[in-house]
């Protein structure tokens, strides 16, 4: 699209290359993933975070713009406390101790963290818009960006003011899964971005001590989706009391399960057709 007509309401985004009048996209940044999901509580900030340092942990170099702006809690998961401040580039965001994750969130502006965002539709669009446009993202391969629950406003904006790469979907085995995955499917469709995934979250329990997995919230839902859909699964998390102790302690980096954060951030690269090296 020439730089002339193209602003955000009209930009043709299979034919934008980043032009002048449209900050869709941004120099210097590499991929931009949303994770989202149709419900609440299925961790999506978890396997945001999770997607973030399996990625890191591969050479990249990775930012999470939380976009959950009332319920923002990517700096909690992630130990970081920093403030941000600005620069002449932008806004510099503060990053996490182990990988250097840079990480964009309400809660790292607010004076207390403890107190609630109150704040109407388009007030919280035009903070997500700055947490893009105004912020340094600049030399950062992946971006992650970690959607409310829901199909409402907030994933609506990120999907008009961000050029996103792709669309992982977070869901867990109850019986809503399949539906969740499905509105995905149909909200990913209507705007154009492409749905790279499923990820099952809090599948199953490994028991202590025979090593069995038990599927405590019902049988799995994996096959049904990647059959029904033709959608890979690119991860299985396990219900792990560890994993829910390293994000109460804002450790969510020293998370050791190498086997599925490595199968998460391959299927992403496979999906994204990335390859190791950027
Ligand atoms: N696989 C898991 N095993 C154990 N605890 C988990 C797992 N996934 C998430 N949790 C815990 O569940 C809680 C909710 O997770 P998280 O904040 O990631 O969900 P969410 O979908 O982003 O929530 P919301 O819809 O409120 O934004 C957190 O305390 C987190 O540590």
């Amino acid at each position: 699209m020439s730089e002339q007509g193209c602003n955000e309401m009209s930009c043709g985004k299979s034919s934008c290359e980043g032009c002048s009048g449209c900050s869709k996209k941004k120099k210097d940044v590499g991929k931009v993933i949303a994770v989202g999901s149709g419900k609440g509580g299925v961790g999506k900030s978890s396997i945001s975070c999770l997607l973030a340092v399996a990625l890191a942990k591969k050479g990249f170099s990775v930012g999470i713009l939380d976009a959950d702006i009332t319920g923002p809690s990517v700096p909690k998961l992630m130990g970081v406390t920093d403030s941000p401040y600005g620069s002449p580039q932008g806004i510099i965001p503060p990053a996490s101790s182990i990988f250097d994750i840079k990480v964009m969130s309400v809660n790292l502006l607010l004076d207390d963290p403890t107190k609630p965002v109150v704040w109407r539709g388009p007030i919280i669009a035009s903070v997500i818009k700055q947490f893009w446009e105004d912020v340094a993202w600049d030399k950062t391969d992946f971006i992650i960006v970690d959607l409310p629950p829901g199909t409402a406003d907030a994933p609506l904006t990120v999907m008009q003011t961000i050029d996103l790469d792709g669309f992982l979907v977070v869901t867990s085995p109850q019986e809503l899964s399949v539906m969740v995955v499905e509105k995905a499917l149909n909200m990913t469709k209507m705007m154009e971005v492409p749905l790279l995934g499923a990820v099952e979250n809090m599948s199953y329990v490994t028991c202590p001590d025979c090593g069995k997995a038990i599927e405590v919230f019902g049988p799995s839902h994996v096959k049904e989706i990647e059959e029904k859909f033709s959608l890979p699964v690119l991860g299985k998390f396990p219900l792990d009391l560890e994993l829910s102790h390293l994000g109460d302690q804002g450790r969510m980096e020293e998370y050791k399960n190498e086997e599925l954060l490595n199968a998460l951030a391959d299927g992403v690269l496979v999906q994204l057709g990335v390859g190791v090296e950027v």
